[in-house]
């Protein structure tokens, strides 16, 4: 797999919750890839948590950082990358993501709220109504969620593994035509 792919980066894309980070790990495990999480490296370089940036400097600001941060990241290869839910929504990000394999993992928005039911580390939803908030930004999400290469949807129950070994076992097929002929 590792052969076919050429070395070209692994983008998981997809809504809060969704499971990025968790499958992004394994996806990178199988490829004998490098792991990133553009949210953990923003982190560390900033020594604040997301919702911190979020209170002191605004999502606007964080949207730039997370773009320039993505900009960096693209410039290497055999790389799984996860990404911040809203990454889709700069249109420059997608030159950034274009130079990999774009993978969306499609998860029903009763789910994402299960699984977030708890979760604190999410500005965005720090909502009266996280389910309808997420339910919106879905919404206005998907367009751009669509344009992945590859759309891994996902039911109840299914353990990470099992969704990594899919996107694992779909790859081959979508491969750009460049990198599957070489
Ligand atoms: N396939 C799965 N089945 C059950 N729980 C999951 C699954 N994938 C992720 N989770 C859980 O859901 C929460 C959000 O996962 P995370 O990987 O942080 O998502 P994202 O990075 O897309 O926001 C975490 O608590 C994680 O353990
Ligand atoms: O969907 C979003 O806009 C966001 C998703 C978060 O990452 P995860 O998708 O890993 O939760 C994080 O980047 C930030 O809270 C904003
Ligand atoms: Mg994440």
């Amino acid at each position: 797999m590792n052969d076919i792919l050429q070395g070209i980066n692994v983008y998981l894309i997809g809504m809060m919750g969704a499971g990025k980070t968790t499958v992004g790990r394994l996806v990178a495990q199988h490829l004998q890839y490098g792991f990133l999480d553009t949210d953990e490296v923003i982190t560390k370089a900033a020594g604040k948590s997301i919702n911190e940036i979020f209170v002191s400097v605004g999502e606007a600001e964080f949207r730039q950082v997370e773009s320039d941060i993505l900009g960096q990241i693209c410039a290497y290869t055999k790389l799984a990358i996860a990404t911040g839910g809203g990454i889709i929504m700069r249109r420059e990000n997608w030159g950034y993501l274009r130079h990999g394999l774009v993978v969306w993992l499609d998860v029903p928005v009763d789910l994402l709220c299960s699984r977030l039911a708890e979760d604190t580390t999410r500005p965005l939803l720090q909502d009266a109504n996280p389910q309808e908030k997420l339910r919106s930004l879905l919404e206005q999400r998907i367009p751009l969620y669509s344009q992945a290469d590859l759309h891994i949807t996902i039911s109840e129950d299914e353990t990470p593994e099992s969704i990594a070994q899919r996107i694992m076992d779909a790859i081959p097929s979508v491969l750009k035509q460049d990198n599957s002929q070489n």
